[in-house]
This record gives C-alpha cells, structure tokens and sequence, in this order.
C-alpha cells in the first residue's frame, strides 16, 4: 500500500499553484536537468542541487557576507525555482544557506537607496515575482534555517510549508522592517498572519520583533528547533514524511489555503508597486535607511 501510495505521488501536478489555478504559466529552458542521479547548477548567488534518487533539491543561498536580496539573488533564484516546478523528478525543495551564520538579511537595502524610480519599480517586481514563485510552488518547500533571518530572508521562511531553524540564540528572526523605518508590504503580513495567527502578527509587524529560536518555536513562527549541525538531516527527514502523502491530495490541498493570499496579490500588484516606489523614493525614507546602513556598518567597527 505504502508503495502504491508513493506511485501515485510521483504523478505530480504540473507547474506552480499558480498555473495549476488557471493562470498562463511560462516555459523555461531545462538545459541543465538531464537524467543522471545527481543534477547541480551553480551560479553567482544561489546553487542548486536536485538528487533525482530522493527528489529533494537543495536550494543553497552563497552569496556572502549576508546572502542579501539583491536583483542577482532574485533573478537566479526565479530561474532556479522555474526549473524546479517544471521537473518532474524534485517533489520537495529544501531553503538553506552556504554563508556562515546567515540564512539572509532580506532585501539588499543597496537597491533601495539612491536608485532611479525605474530600478524601484523592476526591484519591486522581482521580489512580488520571487514570493510569487516561493508561496505558489507546487512542490514541498522546507525552510532549513540555519542563521539570523531579518525581513525578506523571514519572507522566504514564511513562505515555505515547513520551518526548521538551528538552536543558536543569535539566529533571530523575524520581520523586522518597521525597525528600518520602513513598512512590511500587506503580502509580507498575510504571510505572517498566515503562519502566527493575527494578534501576534499584529504585534510583532508594528514593533518589527526579531525573534529568539524558543520565541520563534512559541509563536509557531518556527515548527521546529534543532541543533546547528541537524538542520538539514532534520528537513530531509521530514521531507520524506511529506513524501509519504500523494502529490496530487497535497498540492490541491496546499492551493486551497494559499489562493486567496496569492490572488489578493495579484488583484493589487499594480497598485503595491505603485506604493512601494512612491515610499522608498522619499526623502525621509531614503534618510532612514542611509541611517540604518550607517548603524550595521557602526555596529561592525
Ligand atoms: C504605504 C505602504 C507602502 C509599502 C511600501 C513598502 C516599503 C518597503 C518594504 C521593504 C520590505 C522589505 C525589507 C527588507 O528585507 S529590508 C532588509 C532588512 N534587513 C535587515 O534589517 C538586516 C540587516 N542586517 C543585519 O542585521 C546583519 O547584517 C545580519 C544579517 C544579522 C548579519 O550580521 P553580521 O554581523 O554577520 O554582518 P554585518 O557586519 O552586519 O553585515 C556585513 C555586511 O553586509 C551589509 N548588509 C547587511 N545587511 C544588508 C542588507 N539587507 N542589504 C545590504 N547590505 C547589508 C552590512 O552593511 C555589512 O556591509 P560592510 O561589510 O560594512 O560593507
């Protein structure tokens, strides 16, 4: 039975949620996934690491010193996570990051300061376009965070099915943007609502709360704490419990909880960049987060 069962979760629904609830999906180039048992790409920022044996891809964020969402990570992840959906062999997709102590800082605050409205606005659409990728996707998503992960690097997290994050009291996480003097997008708060319930949400988006590991696992921000060295034996593990479900009972299932979310943004994508360039362009902005590049680099000497 159980064998069947695994049989029929190999029949997998194609492309994202996002395709799967009608919307046109895009084709991508396949070049670097043929049919050896181990399938990797590395570029710049991200390296990706699909064993065609498991159908877990490891998804490594390498780009030091604090894996920032800079439009390179954006990009390569978009492409990364394209070929993932549209490979039949990957049914789960682990999170995880190459760099020391950081699993990611968020969005790089350099290409939110001192750019044209132009760059704002692409900016904006490739992080609308990669939460849309990562909160849509069709296959199991496991976050194995295993270092600090403020704002857009907890927007990954958050978007994920599942959260697995080391037992290391440094390791803070959380969406911490009101701090910077800037304002968590109403995509990030679902996200968050989503996972912690509203009155936490509300709390911990107004005072932007950089959670502990045991804070995070309190709130259910986190599922589960283990120590450093176990996070990502920890999220293959539990990926093969995922894997024990059919594919085709859970992505449908995964699509009913999460389509409102996705199409509340896409009803308001527009208008969100609209808001997001005219913020990040005032001065008063600006000022703020030349201010607080000017407190991390303070803090370093
Ligand atoms: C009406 C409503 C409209 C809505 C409008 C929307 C508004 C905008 C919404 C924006 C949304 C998202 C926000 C983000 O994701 S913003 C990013 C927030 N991130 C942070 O606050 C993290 C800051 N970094 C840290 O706390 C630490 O760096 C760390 C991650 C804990 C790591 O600590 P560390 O000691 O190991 O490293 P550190 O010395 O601090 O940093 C090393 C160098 O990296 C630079 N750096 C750090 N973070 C970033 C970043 N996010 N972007 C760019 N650069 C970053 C840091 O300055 C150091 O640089 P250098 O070596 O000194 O040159």
């Amino acid at each position: 039975m159980a064998t069947l069962l695994r049989k029929a979760a190999r029949v997998s629904l194609s492309g994202s949620l996002l395709s799967a609830g009608g919307r046109p999906g895009r084709l991508y180039a396949l070049s670097y996934f043929g049919s050896n048992s181990r399938n990797s790409s590395t570029s710049s920022k991200v390296k990706v690491d699909l064993d065609n044996s498991s159908g877990i891809a490891v998804v490594k964020f390498q780009g030091p010193p604090v894996n920032s969402m800079g439009m390179d990570f954006l990009t390569e992840m978009a492409i990364g996570l394209d070929k993932l959906e549209l490979d039949k062999n990957c049914r789960g997709i682990i999170l995880t990051s190459a760099v020391p102590k950081v699993f990611s800082a968020g969005l790089d605050i350099m290409d939110m300061y001192g750019k044209t409205l132009e760059h704002y606005e692409l900016f904006w659409r490739s992080v609308q376009d990669l939460w849309l990728k990562l909160y849509s996707s069709s296959k199991i998503m496991i976050a194995a965070i295993n270092g600090a992960s403020p704002a857009g690097g907890c927007l990954m997290a958050l978007s994920c099915d599942y959260r697995i994050l080391a037992d290391n009291p440094r390791y803070k996480i959380g969406l911490n943007e009101a701090q910077l003097g800037i304002v968590a997008p109403f995509w990030f708060k679902d996200s968050m609502v989503n996972t912690v319930g509203y009155r936490i949400a509300e709390e911990s988006i107004q005072f932007g709360v950089m959670y502990s590991p045991a804070d995070a696992l309190k709130i259910g921000l986190v599922d589960q704490v283990v120590p450093e060295d176990k996070v990502l034996s920890t999220a293959k593990e539990k990926m093969e419990k995922w894997f024990d479900i059919p594919d085709h009972a859970r992505q449908i299932s995964k699509s009913m909880m999460r389509k409102p979310t996705i199409d509340r943004m896409l009803a308001n994508r527009e208008t969100d960049i609209k808001n997001f360039v005219g913020f990040i362009s005032k001065d008063s902005i600006q000022k703020s987060l030349e201010m607080y590049m000017a407190m991390l680099k303070m803090k370093k000497g």
